[in-house]
Formats: C-alpha cells, structure tokens, sequence
C-alpha cells in the first residue's frame, strides 16, 4: 500500500519488472489489440504509474504557484510599458517572461539530477535587442522579487543575463523520446491584459504521453462557475489544478496546501449541460459550437472564458463541455492543452479531436489535428460526437 496525494493505493507486483527507463515503473503493460496482459514485448505499451512523477509534481505545483505570485502582481498594477507585440502581433508582457524564467529556474533548482528540457511559448530575441534592456530589467526584478517572496529561494538571486537563459531554455522541440516539460507561462494573455481568465499550464511528457499536470488559474473562483455567474464577486479566487497519471485530478487554493479531488460532472442528458468557448471569437468559431449546441439539446448560453481556465473549471463540473474549433490553417500549440487535457482525463473527462482521436502530443511543438477539439464526460462524447460530425458536414455543405 502506498499513498500518493493522500490517496492510498495498493499496486499490484509487476508482471514485468523492467524498464528502459529508470524513472518508470510499468504497474502491467496492456496489449491494445486483446486487452490481456503478457509476457511479449511485440505490440506492448506501457502503462506509467504515478508513483514515479510524485517529485515532479512537487516541483510543478511550486514553479506555476510562484509564477502565479509574479502575474498577479503585474496584473495588479499593469504599466503600458510592460506590454509589447510579438511579431505575429499577439501581446506579449513582461509577466510572460518572468512566468517563463521562473518556472524554468526552479525546476531545474528543485529537480536538480534530472536532464532538463523545455517547450514552452517565449523566446528572448526581442529582450536581447538594444530597445529590450529596460523590459529585460524589470523582468529581472520581478523574478528576484519574487524569489525573494519564498523562504527557500530567499538567497537566489538572477541576473539578466540568467534570466534570458532561463527563457531560452524553452526552446526544445519536445517529441516522442524522453522527458519534455511544456509550459505556456501566461495561457490567455489577452484575458490577463482585460483583467480575466488565465493560466499558468505546465505540463511533464513522458515518452510523448503527459503523465502531469499543474495549471495555475489566478482569477478562477474556488465556487463553480456557471452561465449564470460567470464573474462571482465574493468569495475565495485563485485556483490550482493538479493531476497526476493514475491519481486523480485535485484543486487547491493557490495560497493554500489543502487540496480536495475532482471529478467531471456525471450528467448524461445534454439539455442540462452548459458549455466553454474561447472568449476570443478569433480563436475559435462560435457559430459552430452554436450550431452543435443546437443538435445536441444544450439549452443553456455558453460560457466564454479564456485559457485553459475552461478545462479547470470542467473538471470540477462547472460545465460539462468545451468546445474549440480554431479558423482553418491554425496549428495549435502543445503547450496550449497539455496540462488541461491530463487535467480533464485525470477527473474522469474525454478530450479528441473533431474526429474523436485522442490528441497527440508527442509530434514536437504542434498537435497534429483533426479541425479542432472537444472535450466532455464518457457519457456525452458519443452524441457530441454525432453533433460535431453532423455540424461540420452541414458547414462544409452550406460553403459549397
Ligand atoms: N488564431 C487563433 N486561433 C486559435 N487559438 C489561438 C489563435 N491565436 C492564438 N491562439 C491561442 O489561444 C490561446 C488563448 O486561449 P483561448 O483561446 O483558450 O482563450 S481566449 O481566446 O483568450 O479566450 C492563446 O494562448 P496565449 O498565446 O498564451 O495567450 C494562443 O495560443
Ligand atoms: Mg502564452
């Protein structure tokens, strides 16, 4: 008997007791083609415990608190010198890097004896340049000051020059062999600059698959939120989710230690599901998800919010669906779904693609996709399935 996250678990002895890596421990392997357990190694695929990611996620859960220390701050006294525009012309601020510098230092401080790499959304180019200095600085104090701030990280201090390292340090391009953190430092950076939603969403793959999550939502209520209510003006805010491959989903206040377990809602009948959508109408197309509303029965408006917040919020059961359908040629980012999508399957939830694939994660910094995503409970995924597929013909057929 073993106990992870407060959960006792008894863990059967393994059929086969080896590993490439000595990082994992296989609990069985299962063949997909008969569901039985065997000896062969043909066909075989393994099925990673959780009792091996135990530190990792010690050293997740701190970086993103940390980091969601850092954003809060800047949200809260934001100057129009912290905001600049990437060259695709999305906004890019300085609590993007320092999220990013910080998460990278303290897991390589917290997790010292193991390789590190890192796919995350930021580069330092423009920091670099003469015009970059003083933004470059100020992430710098706001990265010390923030050290500052923890007890065990009282004595750290960054230069400049670490902190643009630190950054760079995301540049990996992830893949199917190996160890890769993902990390999208502020998810939702529009939402964070309108004083919204956002995230802090780190994710660890394990040989292309994401064995963890930790995703940080500052702004996120610790009361549901529902078509309702979707800005409660009283009660406690700022949430982290966390999961953990084989043991559950939990959320806890970002400011506290008491972590409880989730589950996704267990309704089967759409009439009373309520469901997500991107806030940005850019990102996604909300006639669409309208439309397969509409088929399925959902009588309730859908509640738009940004980041990977919606999949936090779905896997406690605020909503049961969430629906994103980007305009055709974007390629989504891995670090835009990682730790949202362990934290969705972890309580219990399905995530696909249009098509009903699960994503791919293991194919560098892109997903491989089937015209967008979806994500409910087991119950729901076949009639929203049939919707989306249904939708999407009717679309194609109305474009003709
Ligand atoms: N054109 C387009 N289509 C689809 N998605 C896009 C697009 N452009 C950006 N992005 C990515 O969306 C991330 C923001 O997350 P959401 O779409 O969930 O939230 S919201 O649109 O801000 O409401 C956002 O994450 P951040 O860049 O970290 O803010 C982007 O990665
Ligand atoms: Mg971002």
């Amino acid at each position: 008997m073993i106990s992870i996250n407060g959960l006792s678990l008894s863990i059967a002895k393994p059929k086969i007791a080896f590993t490439k890596n000595p990082f994992l421990i296989p609990l069985f392997f299962s063949n997909p083609k008969t569901s039985s357990s065997s000896s062969s190694q043909v066909a075989l695929r393994p099925v990673f415990s959780s009792m091996s990611y135990d530190k990792e996620l010690a050293a997740a859960k701190k970086a993103a608190s940390l980091s969601a220390r850092l954003c809060q701050k800047v949200q809260k006294a934001l100057l129009q010198s912290d905001v600049q525009s990437k060259s695709d012309k999305s906004p890019v601020t300085v609590a993007d890097y320092g999220s990013q510098a910080l998460v990278s230092f303290v897991l390589q401080k917290e997790l010292p004896s193991e390789p590190f790499s890192l796919v995350a959304e930021e580069d330092s180019g423009d920091l670099r340049k003469d015009e970059g200095q003083q933004t470059l600085e100020r992430i710098t104090k706001l990265v010390n000051d923030t050290l500052a701030s923890d007890e065990s990280y009282a004595t750290s201090t960054l230069s400049t020059e670490d902190v643009l390292r630190a950054i760079d340090s995301g540049k990996s391009d992830g893949g199917s062999r190996g160890r890769h953190w993902v990390l999208d430092p502020i998810d939702g950076t529009k939402g964070f600059l309108r004083g919204d939603q956002y995230a802090i969403a780190l994710a660890l793959l394990d040989e292309g698959k994401v064995v963890l999550g930790a995703l940080a939502c500052p702004n996120l209520p610790l009361a549901s939120i529902s078509s309702t209510s979707q800005h409660p003006s009283q009660g406690e805010v700022g949430c982290l989710f966390f999961a953990n491959i084989g043991a559950g989903t939990y959320i806890q206040l970002l400011n506290s230690s008491s972590a409880s377990k989730v589950q996704v809602t267990a309704i089967d009948n759409p009439e009373e599901a309520s469901f997500f959508e991107s806030y940005e109408a850019a990102h996604s197309l909300h006639d669409l998800s309208s439309l397969i509303a509409k088929k399925l029965g959902v009588k309730a408006p859908p509640v738009r919010i940004d980041s990977q917040a919606k999949y936090g919020a779905l896997s406690r059961g605020d909503g049961a669906i969430y629906l994103r359908f980007p305009h055709k040629g974007y390629r989504e980012k891995i670090w835009d779904h990682a730790a949202g999508c362990i934290v969705v399957t972890e309580a219990g939830g399905v995530v696909t693609d249009a098509a009903g694939n699960p994503l791919d994660f293991s194919k560098g910094r892109y997903l491989d996709l089937d015209t967008g995503i979806i994500v409910t409970n087991q119950k729901l995924m076949p009639s929203l399935l049939k919707a989306v597929r249904e939708s999407l013909e009717e679309k194609k057929a109305s474009s003709l």
